[in-house]
């Protein structure tokens, strides 16, 4: 465990302006008298896996829906959370760093002290491990002072993603019951609120007093349903990233020599990648889900990235972008195939070293095709989860050097005839997780925590706090719990004449939506983006000032609307008519509607064959 986490630290100039911004609170959480309603009881986001959760989840499965209401709301059965007993919480970072981490412990300590300065909150150092050895330290004023709206996990820190094991359930069971926690508040994404469920049903089958909430905090914005729109730190990664990417592609043009491969951290869906391709405009992008719906093979992937350069070499461009998520070696049918073998040898207790020997005829074939750098990354030990390490494979190296070969090849047999293919690899992980987070995630964090403590004083266990309208101001923002159960599903595999769910049920992390909107501008751009270097400049985070507030939110957020810089009213009827294809859905019009002044003022200027396309005026 780090020596330095929970240290008060030493602010430069930015960093004390940033502590002094306040976050604000939607009307549902202003005041003393924060009421709730309980809506509908909950099964399942798969109504095929209804039963198993139900069976695995006897003492959490089903409970209802919570929902924060606005104080000019009436409901005759709103039930006001009332002064209580002084409680005692505890608090913990189980997932990985992510931008606005820190909001949530501020956000559950200021809801804490307002209902009553006797409540505690304890910060487990460690996360996991420190839960399990009961290290903890109390969240104060002065301890938070330096913390706020900052960057990292370093207030308290962070080890292993896992309260899976029996020893590691019971050690944060006899943690909770000694600290004698009311509540326990687990910090992650997928894995951690997945455990979070685990360890809600145990606590509420051993009558154990402490309630269990998640909060949905991981960079990969991958924990998104029904339920949830975003997760914290998803906004600040993906401003980071598309700066990096957009000054990657002015260095690229400005040389004109190198083809950058840039891999971005994301885990296992690609929506930071596809948040960013449409923030800053790379040549090229390669998704995850789009490779392993079309069943891409590493060669067919090569070739479109070779033909994309000769293109380009007609041009007389050899220079170039090409965004890839670090998910994309997983969606590659055959690479698939190798890593599951790979992590079936894990499993079996087979050691790094042995399993090269131990793979089946195919897969050691595609094995020892890869170069060495890749082998040996591809046999590291697993993520928590039981899946490959993501982080650690290179696969835009791997790309890079396939590329080259294929360019290579193509020079020599005469098909190519420009210059030499040269390449420059980045990996964008820990750069954009480690930012100061976002005005959006500082305001998102802190309302969860504030949501967190009210779940606990109404004595709810086994739900996830959320807020939904997040793309709307914060006074519309809409707070709820949903529970944990209500989320989780279990992974189907093919088995007889039909598939059957196997394996226990947890949260999923979501794909991206390869029918949204945002996907379908992208697929329409690509070769503009691919040959006009249409480079887009979003530039660095605005905290303060003009910039801050144009677009608070990532443009993917419910795949609604990229509408992009707005300079004038033409340019908007331009991007529009763009995204708006008849039959786009009403929520998606409604979007685009109420982001300009005013309906009228785009009757006036729209073009005869405009109006005929797109029936605005339907809408009011
Ligand atoms: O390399 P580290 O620090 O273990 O973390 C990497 C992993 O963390 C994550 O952010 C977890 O979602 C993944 O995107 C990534 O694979």
């Amino acid at each position: 465990m780090n020596a330095d986490v929970g240290s008060p630290m030493e602010l430069n100039g930015l960093q004390r302006r940033r502590a002094l911004y306040q976050p604000e609170l939607p009307p549902s959480l202003q005041g003393t008298r924060v009421r709730v309603q309980f809506g509908d009881s909950t099964t399942t986001i798969d109504p095929k896996c209804v039963d198993i959760v139900a069976q695995a989840f006897p003492h959490t499965f089903g409970q209802r829906l919570v929902h924060f209401l606005d104080p000019d709301t009436m409901a005759s059965d709103a039930q006001v959370i009332k002064e209580y007993p002084p409680i005692r919480v505890g608090v913990l970072f189980a997932g990985r760093q992510s931008p606005g981490g820190h909001n949530v412990i501020w956000g559950t300590y200021d809801a804490m002290k307002a209902q009553n300065p006797h409540n505690v909150l304890l910060g487990f150092i460690g996360g996991t491990e420190g839960l399990f050895a009961k290290q903890t330290l109390e969240i104060t004023d002065d301890v938070l002072s330096s913390y706020k709206n900052q960057g990292g996990f370093d207030l308290l820190g962070r080890t292993v993603d896992q309260i899976r094991t029996t020893e590691q359930v019971n050690a944060a069971v006899s943690a909770c019951c000694d600290l004698n926690l009311d509540g326990l508040i687990i910090i992650g994404g997928v894995i951690s609120n997945s455990d979070a469920a685990q360890l809600a049903e145990t606590f509420a089958k051993h009558n154990c007093k402490t309630k269990v909430i998640g909060v949905p905090v991981t960079l990969s914005g991958d924990l998104k349903n029904q339920f949830v729109e975003t997760t914290v730190g998803f906004d600040t990664v993906c401003k980071v990233n598309s700066q990096l990417i957009s000054n990657v592609c002015l260095d690229a043009v400005s040389a004109g020599k190198y083809y950058y491969f840039v891999r971005l951290m994301g885990g296992k869906a690609s929506h930071v990648a596809l948040e960013c391709a449409l923030q800053a405009h790379p040549n090229m992008v390669i998704l995850g889900e789009e490779v392993a719906l079309s069943k891409l093979t590493l060669k067919e992937i090569i070739n479109k990235i070779c033909d994309g350069v000769e293109a380009r070499a007609a041009q007389g461009k050899y220079h170039g972008v090409l965004v890839i998520p670090e998910g994309l070696i997983e969606s590659i049918p055959e690479m698939y195939a190798l890593i599951q073998e790979i992590n079936n040898l894990h499993t079996n207790n087979v050691s790094e070293e042995d399993i090269p020997s131990q793979l089946s005829p195919w897969a050691a074939a595609l094995f020892k095709f890869m170069p060495s750098f890749i082998r040996r990354e591809l046999v590291l030990h697993q993520e928590s989860d039981n899946s490959a390490q993501l982080s650690q494979i290179d696969t835009e190296q791997l790309l890079a050097h396939l590329v080259e070969a294929e360019m290579n090849k193509r020079t020599k047999d005469g098909k190519y005839k420009g210059r030499k293919f040269s390449s420059v690899c980045h990996f964008f992980g820990s750069q954009a997780r480690g930012s100061l987070p976002s005005n959006f995630d500082c305001e998102y964090a802190y309302v969860l925590g504030h949501i967190c403590m009210q779940l606990i004083a109404v004595g709810l266990n086994g739900y996830m706090a959320t807020v939904t309208n997040l793309k709307d101001p914060t006074n519309k923002w809409r707070c709820a719990a949903v529970p944990l159960t209500a989320m989780m599903s279990v992974r189907r595999h093919l088995r007889g004449p039909g598939a059957v769910p196997i394996g226990r049920p947890v949260i999923h992390p979501s794909p991206i939506d390869l029918k949204a909107e945002s996907y379908a501008v992208l697929r329409e751009k690509a070769s503009s983006f691919l040959l006009d270097d249409f480079y887009r400049t979003p530039g660095g985070i605005q905290f303060e000032g003009a910039g801050s507030d144009t677009k608070p939110i990532t443009l993917t957020i419910e795949g609604q609307d990229y509408l992009g810089d707005i300079e004038t009213l033409q340019d908007y009827l331009d991007k529009v008519k763009t995204i708006l294809k008849p039959g786009c859905s009403r929520e998606i019009l409604k979007a685009a509607i109420s982001s300009i002044a005013s309906i009228n003022d785009v009757l006036k200027v729209m073009s005869a064959p405009l109006n005929t396309e797109l029936p605005l005026y339907h809408f009011n």
